[in-house]
């Protein structure tokens, strides 16, 4: 587990502040991510978390300003670097985007088309952000290449997507990620279509990222296992908004929130095969147009109580954690 966090002095890079993103559905308008605020620091890895359809992704993608469902209402702050990103015109987002802030998914197959070799497409990504030759990138691919641990990198840049392995796509895709030297990478799930093995690789390589490039990541997956593996601090997110804020040391000793204590639970053993999907606690987090008045947790929650018909304000919950639980501090919820 990433038990120390160096890096609590450090600048903020990222700084979100009251995130909201909503649709409008049959007359009405219905959220997706509401009131959602963080910072992130130079040099730190954010484990956002949380179980498949509680906002991680619309959080990611409305930063990154790649939403563009119709109808579909931002308001909030997104600031990078002190620069504001929520209302920044198309133009200026892709050129944040290309050198500042990149985002690697979960399906690598998608971050290539498949008939241009591997090595050719992140030339490209190269070239369309520095005055090089083409073979100027290519020295600059395959160093990245090997730099990512891709065996014979020369060879591999000259292969096709499908023609490597699941593994080795994962890794040309991180490196085409940060060929513009990124200060923020925002990965979603990168790891979850790997096998296990390999998943210990990209993680590892994940966590090297900010020593060998210096950058920040928000790290978006499911899996409480590979925040342990890998964060410095946690964002436990459920139907949108956020149950629980800590540094990941704090946070995994004394979870203030139920469902964070449920997510904790589902983290599979260490040794054999860890499935894709784990059922955190009995039943499902409910669809945005479907969320209960009061705490969304409470239907599945064993300690609800009458209060929980009102949203609980995420409030400091000590350790520097935060919660949105009415007895997040009474310490009934640790085990
Ligand atoms: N463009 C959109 N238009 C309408 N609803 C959307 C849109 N994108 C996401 N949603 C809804 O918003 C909710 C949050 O989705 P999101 O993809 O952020 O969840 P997630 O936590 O990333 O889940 P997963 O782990 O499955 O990717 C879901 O109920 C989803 O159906």
């Amino acid at each position: 587990m990433a038990v120390n966090f160096p890096h609590s002095t450090s600048q903020p890079l990222l700084e979100v502040k009251d995130l909201c993103v909503s649709i409008p559905s049959y007359g009405r308008s219905v959220a997706l991510i509401e009131h959602i605020s963080f910072t992130l620091r130079e040099r730190e890895i954010l484990g956002l978390v949380g179980e498949s359809g509680s906002g991680k992704s619309v959080t990611a993608t409305a930063i990154m300003g790649l939403l563009d469902t119709p109808g579909l209402k931002i308001t909030g702050s997104v600031r990078f670097r002190g620069q504001e990103l929520v209302g920044l015109s198309a133009r200026k987002m892709r050129a944040i985007r290309g050198r500042d802030i990149a985002m690697i998914f979960q399906d690598p197959m998608t971050a290539f088309t498949p008939v241009y070799t591997v090595g050719w497409q992140i030339d490209e990504q190269i070239m369309a952000h520095e005055r090089l030759s083409r073979k100027q990138a290519r020295e600059r691919t395959v160093q990245l290449l090997a730099e990512m641990g891709v065996p014979d990198p020369t060879r591999t840049a000259n292969r096709y997507p499908h023609q490597l392995s699941g593994g080795l796509r994962q890794r040309a895709v991180i490196a085409m990620a940060l060929s513009c030297n990124p200060t923020l990478l925002i990965a979603d799930e990168p790891t979850t279509a790997l096998d296990v093995t390999v998943q210990a690789q990209i993680l590892e390589l994940i966590s090297t990222l900010r020593d060998t490039h210096g950058s920040s990541v928000l790290l978006i997956t499911h899996d409480m296992g590979v925040v342990a593996e890998t964060c410095d601090s946690v964002m436990v997110l459920y139907s949108g908004r956020i149950a629980e804020t800590g540094l990941a040391e704090a946070l995994f000793a004394h979870p203030r929130h139920p469902y964070t204590t449920a997510l904790l639970n589902s983290i599979p053993p260490f040794y054999g095969e860890r499935p894709h999907r784990l059922p955190a606690i009995a039943g499902t987090p409910p669809a945005p147009h479907e969320r209960p008045a009061g705490c969304a947790f409470s239907p599945r929650c064993h300690d609800a109580q009458t209060i929980c018909s009102t949203i609980p304000p995420l409030s400091p919950a000590g350790n520097g954690q935060q919660a949105a639980c009415f007895f997040s501090t009474s310490g009934q919820q640790e085990h």
